[in-house]
């Protein structure tokens, strides 16, 4: 293997190392986005839960407490005021007792009378609220020692819960942090794990909210009811958690992708950089021959012509279609010793053609390069003089692409009409969108392309195009050749429209010279 296969085949290696590493590494961005998600919406269920609780339990407070106000006629302790009391804390399943306040002290509540009462110890400020709602957080009653309360009351009448009961949910990590935040005291109600005050910067009342702080990600949702906020938050590591899930999932794609892109790069890699020097030996073995499609009036359906398609057979009898070669011949500066081969190959082909066909002619395919020298005009010369055949016996076809260069190719264009061989602008529309040329170098035909053809006849917006072509050869006095025409309705449609010629599988497809002949005797003999 010499340095130049060496260096091909590191570069092909290296390519569909970067080309497979693409699928490898989106599968992996794609878990790590997906397990954030996944673990954002893990704490935003706790959070959710938990407001559940908290809002299930604010509710029993306030229906308590106004049962209380309203039934009240004297004094607020009254043994019926204590008995209704006792039947709302049965009823509840959150509250630990009713009671009333009076100065910061229970003075009695369902279990009992307190005498002066009971004194409650807050660590925080209560202010009465615009709605007459005074609440203790984090409060402590002598008669249960240790225990925290969360205190809410309105008109003396109060609701005494556990703190923790909001908080009461079953989780499936120990890493995880959970908190109930009051509004109305700015400050925290019950907390489970780490949390921080100011994660409550981030809070939007409109919906729940997640973000990261650099080491927990956290969730908030804020009730709609209450002025209250739930908190979730976990380790980021706990994300870990749900990437490696996700990965475990994902990746086994991203590997199956990324080797069939890397493998399809390689082939393809190789391919590409070893066609030049295939195509070389190509040239050398002369392993390429051309095929002649029939070109027909459409008038009377007769072949009046043919243009000229090369073909590659390999050594292992593979085809190699030109749509792939040419380009790398074009690419690799081998195109002009590919057409100088078309054109041998005409000449040896032709033989007696254009003595029995006076008429008859063979479209050549010109690429940029070949448009750009002179040496394609003496070419085209040789091949004349080769064949005995007229310059009515050839037509040159050029891609809008070969034609772009104005300056250089305006001398050959000319030449090749002084020797009196007609022009064809090829693949009409596929390429570079401006139109001058066609009166810049005074051509002669126009090939309507296969794939605005290919709208004709059904009622595609796109068929517009192909008429607005028509029209537009018509305006420019240019004879048309449509190509790639394979239903009878594209071939009436083109035929009414002014359309002169046609090739196409309709018609006939690529064939051999000798098929060519039987083809044209045949047409003979039908008359
Ligand atoms: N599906 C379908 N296809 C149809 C039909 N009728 C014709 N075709 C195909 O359409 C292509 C027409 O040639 P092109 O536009 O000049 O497009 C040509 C031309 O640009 C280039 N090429 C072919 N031979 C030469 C050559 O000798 N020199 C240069 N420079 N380019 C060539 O390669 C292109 C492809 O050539 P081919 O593969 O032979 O493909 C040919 C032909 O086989 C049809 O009814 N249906």
């Amino acid at each position: 293997m010499g340095l130049n296969n060496k260096a091909r085949l590191v570069i092909a290696v290296c390519a569909s190392m970067v080309v497979g590493a693409v699928p490898i590494a989106l599968s992996v961005v794609l878990a790590q986005h997906q397990g954030r998600v996944l673990e954002e919406e893990r704490l935003l269920g706790y959070a959710a839960n938990v407001l559940y609780r908290s809002e299930r339990a604010s509710q029993q407070v306030f229906a308590g407490i106004d049962r209380l106000n309203q039934a009240r006629k004297g004094d607020p302790c009254s043994p019926a005021q204590m008995a209704l009391m006792a039947e709302i804390d049965l009823s509840s399943t959150d509250i630990q007792t009713m009671g009333y306040i009076v100065a910061d002290r229970l003075v009695c509540a369902s279990v009992g009378s307190f005498g002066a009462g009971l004194p409650i110890t807050t660590e925080s400020e209560h202010p009465v609220g615009k709605d007459g709602v005074e609440q203790y957080t984090r409060a402590q009653l002598s008669i249960a020692p240790g225990m925290h309360f969360t205190i809410v009351a309105r008109g003396g009448y109060a609701a005494v819960i556990h703190e923790a009961i909001p908080l009461d949910v079953t989780t499936d990590s120990d890493t995880l942090s959970l908190a109930t935040y009051s509004l109305r005291n700015n400050g925290f109600r019950s907390t489970r794990g780490v949390v921080k005050k100011e994660w409550l910067s981030h809070l939007s009342t409109e919906r729940p909210t997640t973000f990261d702080d650099g080491e927990r990600l956290v969730a908030l949702v804020a009730s709609q009811n209450f002025p209250t906020v739930t908190v979730a938050a976990a380790p980021m590591s706990d994300m870990l958690v749900q990437t490696r899930k996700m990965l475990g999932f994902l990746l086994p794609f991203g590997v199956a992708a990324g080797l069939a892109l890397g493998v399809a790069a390689f082939l393809m890699a190789r391919r590409h950089m070893g066609m030049p020097a295939l195509l070389r030996r190509a040239l050398n073995k002369r392993e390429l021959f051309l095929l002649y499609q029939p070109i027909v009036d459409l008038h009377n359906g007769r072949c009046i012509g043919a243009e000229a398609l090369i073909r590659w057979r390999r050594a292992d009898g593979s085809m190699v279609p030109p749509d792939v070669f040419i380009p790398v011949a074009e690419a690799s500066g081998l195109i002009q010793r590919v057409t100088e081969q078309v054109l041998e190959r005409v000449a040896a082909d032709a033989g007696s053609l254009f003595a029995d066909y006076p008429a008859f002619h063979i479209g050549i395919n010109l690429a940029a390069a070949d448009l750009q020298s002179t040496r394609t005009v003496e070419l085209l010369d040789l091949l004349m003089r080769k064949t005995g055949a007229g310059a009515h016996n050839l037509l040159v076809e050029a891609t809008e692409r070969g034609l772009m260069d104005a300056a250089e190719v305006r001398e050959v264009i000319n030449a090749i009409h002084a020797l009196g061989i007609e022009v064809a602008v090829d693949d009409f529309g596929t390429g570079y969108s401006s139109l001058s040329y066609l009166e810049t170098f005074a051509l002669d035909y126009l090939k309507i392309d296969k794939s605005f053809v290919d709208t004709l006849a059904i009622d595609a917006a796109t068929s517009q195009v192909a008429l607005h072509i028509i029209e537009m050869a018509k305006s420019l006095k240019l004879k048309m050749i449509a190509e790639g025409v394979e239903t009878e309705a594209q071939a009436r449609l083109l035929q009414e429209r002014g359309v002169q010629f046609a090739q196409g599988w309709l018609f006939a497809r690529p064939m051999t010279m000798a098929a060519l002949r039987e083809h044209m005797a045949r047409q003979d003999a039908q008359g």
